[in-house]
């Protein structure tokens, strides 16, 4: 089978020959404008102190914990908005992706009083490549009525992930990441070719593409943990693309840097389901993938027009981040705007 056309060449021939998503260039320019006074002062060292459920240090096990989190950061979309999974940690309710993060730190706390006496924490290899169902759906049980979704994939992810870190890497994530040699590219091409879950592919038009979005996110979250020092200074990080969830388009639609056509956005108001692979669900994930690198070519043109430049760095890593903070912040004024249902172990 050939080789996927890149992440950011998958995105842009998407953009090119899509019919019903569309990159707005008039919105784009606005949204880099609103988002300008923010983006001249992001520094990756920032990013990991910004929530509390993030690792605090940049060592073996903070890689664990990240390697864990990012394999099974996928689909935590309720099919009601009143109706989802929660989960209470340190006296806090966390819904979606948060809701995956405090079931971990809540295991790690529970391991780590049995790990004094003979437990295994939850984020080593040698715990999940043999965990049983039964114990996944008690490590992420849900605090409301409602159940994290996929768990059975998410187990039968955790064991296979397991075994190959085991097998080809030690069972440490840092071995992953040493073996990539600072390069972000070979790290996303390694997480990929080892580890099957990672493999967020499609056919588009005659064309094999890729998203990888999990794998970037595992990248841009081992550069965050590492502060961009160390192992973790990818002199190429500026090649990772943004990670085409569901949260990302949503965002877009409301900057007005991304339209639907009518028939799609009536679907979407339905609440329809797309599946992965879908003609449509490919044309959202790819053109919010190359409206996001336009936004962040028109952010250095901006600073670069001012004769200004940005105290950290500009790349489409931070203003994903900055990007998918900000959808949580705004939630209610987004009311209106519907996102994508598609429920699979990509994102
Ligand atoms: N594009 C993009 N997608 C992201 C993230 C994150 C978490 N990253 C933060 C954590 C550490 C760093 O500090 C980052 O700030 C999760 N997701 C995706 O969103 C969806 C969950 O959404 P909801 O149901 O509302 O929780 C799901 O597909 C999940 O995979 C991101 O940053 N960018």
């Amino acid at each position: 089978m050939d080789a996927p056309l890149s992440p950011r060449e998958s995105a842009r021939f998407v953009a090119e020959n899509s019919r019903d998503v569309l990159v707005d260039l008039e919105g784009v320019r606005r949204a880099a404008e609103l988002l300008l006074p923010a983006a001249s002062a992001w520094r990756v060292e920032q990013w990991k102190a910004l929530h509390e459920l993030n690792p605090r240090g940049s060592d073996e096990a903070a890689l664990n914990w990240v390697f864990l989190v990012d394999t099974l950061n996928f689909s935590f979309w309720a099919e009601q908005e009143e109706r989802k999974c929660g989960v209470r940690y340190g006296g806090r309710a966390y819904t979606g992706y948060w809701a995956l993060c405090a079931a971990v730190n809540r295991a790690l706390d529970q391991e780590s009083l049995n790990f004094l006496f003979k437990g295994i924490p939850i984020t080593s290899a040698s715990y999940y490549a043999t965990v049983t169902l039964d114990q996944v759906r008690n490590l992420f049980r849900s605090d409301t009525a409602v159940p994290m979704p996929l768990i059975e994939e998410r187990h039968r992810i955790l064991n296979e992930t397991g075994k190959i870190l085991l097998d080809k890497f030690g069972g440490s994530f840092l071995d992953c990441v040493q073996k990539s040699e600072k390069s972000a590219q070979k790290l996303m091409h390694l997480v990929v070719e080892n580890f099957p879950s990672y493999r967020d592919v499609a056919q588009f038009e005659g064309k094999r593409i890729a998203f990888y979005k999990r794998a970037q996110i595992l990248v841009a979250d081992t550069w965050s943990v590492l502060e961009g020092k160390g192992d973790g200074c990818f002199e190429d990080i500026s090649s990772i693309t943004m990670f085409a969830d569901y949260r990302l388009p949503q965002i877009l639609v409301y900057l007005g840097a991304l339209k639907y056509s009518d028939e799609l956005l009536k679907k979407l108001l339905r609440g329809e389901m797309l599946s992965n692979g879908d003609k449509q669900e490919v044309e959202i994930r790819g053109c919010s993938i190359w409206c996001v690198e336009l936004i962040r070519d028109c952010l250095l043109e901006l600073l670069e027009k001012r004769g200004e430049k940005p105290q950290g760095e500009i790349n489409s890593v931070l203003l994903d981040f900055y990007l998918w903070d900000y959808a949580r912040d705004h939630r209610d004024d987004m009311r209106g705007i519907p996102f994508h249902h598609t429920r699979c172990i990509y994102y």
